[in-house]
């Protein structure tokens, strides 16, 4: 089959008829037709559309199936994916954290390093051959409810278990009871992607594995949409982007052995994300898709200096610069991960994971400065942000008046503000602040990992041999 068409993406997420709840309700009826969903669907269909009609920049060599998932084995081809990223993300504003390609990654650098995966390796291969034929879109979970983030708590017995855990095993497969914290998308895409969560070494804890999304026992329980009317001019970043969050539950969930690439390993789970360049795969795709969404906050911030005529003062220009900064520094970091790839045993050319991690690392530090930025240029402009209805009420002309620019007319300076105020300010705008801060990991921890990795020796043995000295 290979890539599939943003219609036949929507006919399948409908046919699923997943089990999603939002605002204590069973969804009926198709998903994109639901207020909360018709959005990011609509969004992800012309996702879809813009591979067929990018074929040259959007599909593998073969011209059959998305970029994503070809195992990049030469410099040009890390470069070719570098580029596919940026150019579908440019779609989204980078705003899609869960833009297919993101968990293609994953599925992509696992499958290359199948025998990592011993007994199970044939059905790690198998899940993504199967993914990349059907153009599968993926949630994934890998996180546990927040019940307590004591180094070892005591989770229920299988009773009252609280993190999912197999309960059985049967010759059919696995049963799994419980619930994993959040999933992007989840519940809109094809399948499920869960990954060990940690926390826990009882092996019932320890699994990977990929299912449809409507396996029978399967609820997806979503936080109410951002996108609260479909307005774009209103909302235009909700309405188009919100992507939603799901709690994972799963109800004596059968997975069937087939579909089980980890069960009870806990050195494979130690090692599953450095291994086999899954995390390395991850943040090159998010560090690229920052990247993107960095130069529309820099077109957004500009176009608001200009639109309010401040662009001679310093700390504007310093404040704009800033913005540059940070989509430089993450281009360098990106092309530093480049530069220093490596080719693992299987002859698959992995970006460099810790300059990708201090690209996530630097970035979830910066966002929210950015987010600041725009909050500081616009000031009350972003408040006074009347709504499509008031142009349309008697207030239009007033409203035209005195909210107009010098350079720009009133509802067009509006449109912008909405759209600054939409991706800071409203509840998609202060969510997606948050996800750019944890989604991969708390900053608390990122940089004890980036400790651990850095070579420090070379810089420590200069200052040594300078001040003659030696350590005991
Ligand atoms: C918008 C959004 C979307 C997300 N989407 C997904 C998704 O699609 N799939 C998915 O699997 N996950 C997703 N996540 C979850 C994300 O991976 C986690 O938020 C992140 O890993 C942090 O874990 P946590 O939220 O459980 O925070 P916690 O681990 O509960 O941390 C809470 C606080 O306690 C501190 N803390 C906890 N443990 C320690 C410790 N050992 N040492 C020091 N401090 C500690 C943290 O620093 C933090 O301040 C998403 C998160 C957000 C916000």
């Amino acid at each position: 089959m290979g890539t599939v068409t943003g219609k036949e993406y929507v006919d399948r997420i409908n046919g699923l008829k997943n089990q999603i709840w939002i605002d204590g309700e069973r969804v009926q009826g198709d998903l994109s037709d639901h207020p909360a969903f018709r959005g990011i669907l609509s969004t992800k269909a012309a996702l879809y559309d813009f591979v067929q009609s990018n074929p040259n920049q959007l599909m593998d060599a073969s011209q059959k199936y998305n970029f994503s998932f070809e195992i990049p084995r030469t410099h040009e081809q890390l470069i070719k994916r570098r580029e596919a990223i940026r150019f579908w993300a440019s779609q989204s504003a980078g705003l899609l954290g869960r833009s297919p390609d993101y968990v293609n990654s994953a599925i992509m650098a696992m499958a290359s390093y199948a025998p990592f995966f011993g007994e199970y390796s044939d059905n790690m291969k198998q899940i993504y051959e199967e993914a990349r034929e059907q153009d599968y879109s993926f949630t994934h979970t890998f996180i546990n409810p927040q019940i307590s983030r004591k180094f070892y708590w005591p989770d229920g017995d299988d009773e009252t278990v609280i993190a999912a855990k197999v309960v059985k095993e049967t010759p059919e497969g696995l049963v799994i009871r419980g619930a994993r914290m959040l999933a992007t998308q989840g519940g809109l895409t094809d399948q499920l992607l869960v990954l060990p969560a940690g926390s826990f070494t009882d092996s019932s804890y320890l699994f990977g594995f990929s299912i449809p999304s409507n396996t029978p026992g399967l609820s997806f329980v979503c936080r109410p949409s951002y996108a609260e009317n479909a307005s774009t001019f209103d909302q235009p970043l909700a309405s188009r982007f919100d992507e939603g969050d799901a709690m994972v539950v799963f109800d004596d969930v059968l997975v069937p052995w087939k579909r089980v690439f980890l069960y009870g390993d806990s050195e494979i789970t130690s090692n599953l994300k450095t291994d086999t360049g899954l995390e390395a795969f991850l943040l090159y795709q998010s560090a690229n898709r920052q990247l993107v969404k960095t130069e529309w906050i820099l077109g957004i911030a500009q176009l608001m200096v200009e639109s309010l005529s401040v662009a001679e003062y310093q700390h504007i220009q310093e404040k704009v610069s800033e913005v540059a900064m940070a989509k430089e520094i993450m281009n360098g970091l990106i092309l530093a991960s480049e530069e220093a790839a490596i080719k693992n045993e299987y002859g698959v050319l992995v970006p460099n994971g810790l300059q990708l991690k201090m690209a996530f690392h630097y970035y979830q530090k910066t966002y929210p400065r950015l987010a600041e930025i725009l909050t500081l240029l616009g000031a009350s402009g972003l408040i006074c942000i009347p709504t499509e209805k008031d142009f349309e009420s008697p207030n239009e002309a007033v409203l035209s008046h005195t909210l107009q620019g010098e350079r720009l007319a009133a509802k067009d300076k509006i449109k912008l503000n909405r759209m600054a105020w939409d991706l800071t300010m409203s509840s998609f705008g202060s969510r997606q602040t948050l996800y750019e801060r944890l989604f991969f990991g708390d900053p608390v921890r990122t940089p004890v990992s980036i400790y651990s990795m850095y070579p420090k020796e070379s810089a420590k043995e200069k200052v040594l041999s300078f001040l003659s000295i030696d350590l005991e």
